[in-house]
């Protein structure tokens, strides 16, 4: 065959009889696949590696390192290899105060170690207290998303994700090589659970460990258009659906800040949620399945759990609104109704949600609005004071901003 020929615009077209390709397959294959591509349809997307001092430049993706100049006065700082979309870096650079230093707890609070079924997770080496920093982590890699795949339109959708997965391969593949060795070596440690899917070997580790990073992409709101990222530590949490660590975003220093959402002993097993949790268990044992394993948390063991967690589900909650207007209620009410959802709320160890976040500022407008500044003189002190220690410190982990 004529050198070149699958690239051109002939080899492109349709066949004649073939169904048309009616949407762009945007979910990337999980369990045994065994897609076979035709050869030569290398990754097309346009990147440029510029002087780390630089933007990105009108319309192009950009590999670069974070911090992008020496980090003078906090040297031994990690730095991050990147993808960048178009206008990220700038987001970065116009920052007040970029870059800082990672902010670290004062003393070791974890270690890794081996867990039956699970592989490596993280255990405390100290007793935690609820809000307490658990540790900062700087990404090893941050991965643009939903980066488009030029194919020829008679590929098949399952054609198309295994293209794409391969072109993806390659993109992640010009970042690891740009790692030193310790970071190459920490990325290449970490557990790939996308053998059999056509995912290659960095792009299996990247989908096991990423993590969903947003608000790098000033306008944009797709999803599937943000960042992936992967970190030394972060990515060693096993999934909990009842998990004791939450976790933030903090631009000023580009990395993640841990925290424990309730106290916890030394020895104790830190998780996290890979996967919304105020879903039923069936619902997310299936969002676990490109993790590669069947959740056996107390949760999703206890056939009571569904009907509590849709419980504190349920729409119209407790709120100081829903108190005087909708329709208006006794103010024993609202007590009574916040107490019982945070009961449901221990039960489950949800502390971890957005629910949760909601259900204390709920308790802390109500002590306001029935003028309780003094928590001691209704019993609403524990509401206030999971308040103060956690509200303020930890934020939603779906909002990260
Ligand atoms: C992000 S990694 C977590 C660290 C991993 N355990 C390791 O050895 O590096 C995700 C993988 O950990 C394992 N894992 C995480 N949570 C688990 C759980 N609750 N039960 C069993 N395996 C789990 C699965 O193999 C999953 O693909």
């Amino acid at each position: 065959m004529k050198r070149g020929f699958l690239n051109s615009s002939k080899a492109k077209k349709r066949p004649v009889g073939s169904p048309p390709r009616e949407t762009i397959y945007h979910r990337l294959p999980i369990g045994k696949q065994n897609v076979e591509v035709p050869a030569g349809y290398d990754a097309k997307t346009h990147f440029i590696e510029r002087d780390p001092r630089l933007g990105t430049g009108v319309g192009g993706m950009t590999i670069t390192t974070v911090p992008f100049v020496d980090f003078e006065g906090y040297p031994g700082e990690p730095r991050c290899e990147c993808l960048f979309h178009a206008g990220s870096k700038e987001v970065l650079m116009n920052l007040p105060g970029f870059p800082q230093p990672m902010q670290q707890p004062p003393t070791t609070t974890f270690r890794l170690s081996d867990t039956p079924g699970k592989g490596v997770g993280l255990f405390a080496t100290r007793a935690l207290k609820t809000g307490d920093l658990v540790f900062s982590d700087r990404p090893l890699l941050l991965c643009a998303t939903g980066i488009p795949t030029d194919v020829p339109e008679f590929f098949t959708q399952e054609q198309v994700a295994q293209q794409s997965l391969r072109d993806l391969e390659k993109m992640v593949g010009y970042c690891v090589q740009r790692m030193d060795a310790e970071t190459k070596e920490a990325y290449m440690a970490l557990k790939n659970s996308h053998l059999e899917d056509g995912s290659g070997p960095l792009v299996g580790i990247l989908r096991t460990n990423g993590i969903g990073l947003e608000g790098l992409r000033p306008g944009v709101t797709d999803p599937t258009q943000f960042y992936s990222a992967v970190c030394k530590n972060l990515s060693r949490f096993n999934h909990s659906c009842s998990p004791n660590m939450a976790r933030r975003w903090d631009m000023l220093s580009f990395s993640y800040q841990v925290f424990a959402v309730r106290d916890i002993a030394p020895g104790e097993e830190l998780t996290y949620q890979y996967i919304p949790l105020e879903i039923p268990t069936a619902y997310r044992q299936e969002l676990l399945k490109p993790y590669d394993f069947t959740c056996a948390c107390l949760s999703c063991t206890d056939p009571e759990s569904d009907a509590r967690r849709a419980n504190l589900n349920k729409s119209g909650g407790p709120s100081v609104f829903h108190w005087l207007f909708n329709p208006p209620q006794a103010d024993a009410w609202l007590f009574s109704e916040i107490r019982r959802q945070l009961k449901l709320v221990g039960e489950e160890k949800m502390e971890a949600t957005f629910r949760y976040f909601e259900l204390l500022n709920a308790g802390f407008e109500a002590c306001i609005a029935m003028g309780d500044a003094i928590p001691s003189r209704r019993s609403s002190t524990k509401i206030l004071w999971d308040c103060r220690g956690l509200s303020t410190r930890i934020l939603c982990p779906y909002r990260l901003d």
